[in-house]
Order: C-alpha cells, then structure tokens, then sequence
C-alpha cells in the first residue's frame, strides 16, 4: 500500500506539493495525473526517499522508504529509464542493482525473460532503442518481486507498440494482486490503463475517484440547440426547470436528455434549427478541471512569500532505472 498524509514540499519558496493526503490499495492500476508541473514526480521522489517532505508524511506498507528493509523487495520503481550505465549490459545493471539488495542473481534472468530482453542481455544498454531502455527498467523494478511499484511517466516517447506493451504489462501487475501507481499527464492513456485515478494541479488534490465515475462526470455531454425565436426557447426550457447557458447564437442544455429538450420546444412552439448532442473530448474535460492548475513556467508562491524564480528542473534527481 501507498500513502501520503499531509504531505508537503517547498523549493525554496515554490511550493510543489501542497497537503496531499492518498492511499493507493492492491490490485489495481491507479493513475497519477496532472498537467506539468503539477507535483507528480516530486511526490513520488518523496515516496521513493529521494526528497524529504516539508511536511507530512510519504509512506510504503506503513514506513517511509528510507526505513524499508531492502527496498527492492518491497517497492520497484521506474522515475527515468535513461537511468543506466551506458556501457554496462543489461544484464550486468541488473546483476549490479541485485547485488544491492541481495537478491539472487538468478532473479535476474527470470525478470529478463519476463520483459522480453534476454536476447539482448549482454547488450551494452546504452545502445537500447527507448522503448528497450524502458523495459529495462522495469526489470529493474521487478527485480525484488515488490508488492509495491511506482511508475513516472512510463509510455512518454514510446511508439504505439511500445505503448500498448507497457500498459498491459501494468495492468498484469496489479491483476497479480499488486500497488501500481503510474504517473501520466494524459487523461486519454489514463483512461486506457487505470481503475483509479488521483488528479492533481498545481500540488493540490483536484480529485479522486474510480476511472469509470471520472470520465462520466468531467464529460458530461450537453445539448445544443439554435432557434429563430432563441428567447421565447430560453424562457419555456427555463420555465421546465432545464439550466440553459447562452453560447454563439445558441443554448446549451446540461444533464437533460436530448429528446426532452425537443418536446419543451414543440410543446412551446418554438422551431428550431439545430439540435444536437455535444459531448466534450476526455482531453478537453482534463484541461477545463485542472485549467486554473496549469503552470506555464510560471513559479508558485509559498503564501506570503514573494515570487520566486524557480531553479530550473529538478535537481539532484539520481536513481532512476530503480529505487535502490
Ligand atoms: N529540485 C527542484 N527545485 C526547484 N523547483 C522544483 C524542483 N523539483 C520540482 N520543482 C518544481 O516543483 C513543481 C512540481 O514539479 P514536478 O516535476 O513534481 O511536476 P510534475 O507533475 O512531475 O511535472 P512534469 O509532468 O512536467 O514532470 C514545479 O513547479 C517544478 O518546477
């Protein structure tokens, strides 16, 4: 299990996460979205031990990373699949991250088969394509059999292929029974992956709730509807009790079913010129919730603090293949 309580982190005067409190159960896949820069990475480094909370607390089956006892074999983790030496093999990073956590080395193998690279195990990794890198890394965080694993934008780059190979590949993890939590800020491969989602901006929580119910609220589809006798239209659906909003010559009925938007307008008398469904895209529902989240390069503010430049990109970012 994962979870943060309160959990906080200011760069200096920036503030990147702000009270996050979450808890991502087994058995499924849960996704971690947000718009850059909303706090994603940032929390899962905290997760991961590779920075400390402000505030709050960021914890693995109960403790934080940094108290696990080999790690590996509680939690794998993916942050940055360029994290390798480039002239050691695949096999040999592995050997060397497995060596660190006393894992048998024979685990190696298997979590090479299991990612489709033993072909190319003594490959210098350097040389991998992205999408090899990739598997690499989750190998990597494999390599401990964890119940526990975090992914930071895994299909970023990938070709379809690729993409499709990752996603399932989550998916067979958490039919396993294990915590996945996989960082994205597309909602429409989200939607392709996740049974849960938690959404943030600007390092606050937006939201919370299973996929299904997700989709079904951010897009809620409307009617539109254009008359020559728009106010005489806007005055029998209002007396009906239906919420219309004027848009472009037009109005736009929400959470009334299409057909009933029709009988009020004949019933009324009223004829009209266009009638029809409107649903929004899974990306423009995305962009309306988090839209005051959105940073543009622009740098938050601590309360009461001035503004700040930021320092650029995250610094110090180490591990990445896998938490050691
Ligand atoms: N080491 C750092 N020093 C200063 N500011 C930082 C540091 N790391 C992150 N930030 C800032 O914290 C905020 C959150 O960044 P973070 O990388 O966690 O977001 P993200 O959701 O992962 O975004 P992306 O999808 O672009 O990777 C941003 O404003 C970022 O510039």
């Amino acid at each position: 299990m994962i979870e943060a309580r309160g959990l906080t982190k200011t760069f200096g005067r920036t503030m990147a996460v702000e009270d996050l409190s979450f808890t991502v159960r087994p058995g499924g896949v849960t996704g971690f979205l947000g718009p850059n820069g909303a706090g994603k990475s940032t929390t899962m480094r905290m997760l991961l031990g590779l920075d400390n909370p402000t505030r709050g607390e960021a914890l693995i089956n109960g403790r934080p990373y940094r108290q696990l006892d080999r790690p590996l074999t509680q939690v794998g983790a993916l942050l940055d699949a360029n994290w390798i030496h480039p002239n050691r093999s695949a096999r040999a990073h592995l050997r060397y991250l497995a060596a660190s956590n006393r894992i048998p080395a024979r685990r190696v193998d298997e979590v090479l088969e299991t990612v489709g690279l033993t072909a190319v195990a003594r490959r210098a990794a350097g040389k991998f394509s992205l999408g090899m890198k990739q598997r690499l890394g989750l190998a990597g965080a494999l390599l401990g059999d964890p119940k526990v694993l975090l992914f930071d934008e895994p299909v970023n780059g990938l070709d379809p292929e690729g993409i499709f190979w990752v996603r399932n590949f989550m998916k067979s993890l958490a039919a396993e029974g294990r915590t996945v939590l996989v960082s994205s800020h597309l909602l429409s491969e989200m939607a392709l992956t996740a049974d849960h989602l938690i959404v943030i901006g600007r390092g606050r929580m937006i939201a919370e709730a299973s996929t299904a119910d997700f989709i079904a609220r951010s897009t809620r589809s409307t009617v539109r509807v254009r008359s020559p006798r728009l106010d005489e239209l806007a005055g029998a659906l209002q007396q009906a009790g239906v919420a219309v909003t004027p848009a472009d010559g037009a109005l736009v009925v929400t959470d009334t079913p299409i057909e009933r938007v029709g009988d009020i307008a004949a019933a009324a008398g009223v004829p009209l010129h266009e009638l029809s469904q409107q649903s929004g895209s899974l990306e423009e529902a995305f962009i309306q919730l988090t839209g005051d989240a959105v940073e543009y390069g622009r740098s938050r503010s601590v309360p009461g603090g001035p503004i700040a430049p930021l320092a650029g990109g995250p610094a110090g970012v180490t591990p990445g293949g896998t938490t050691r």
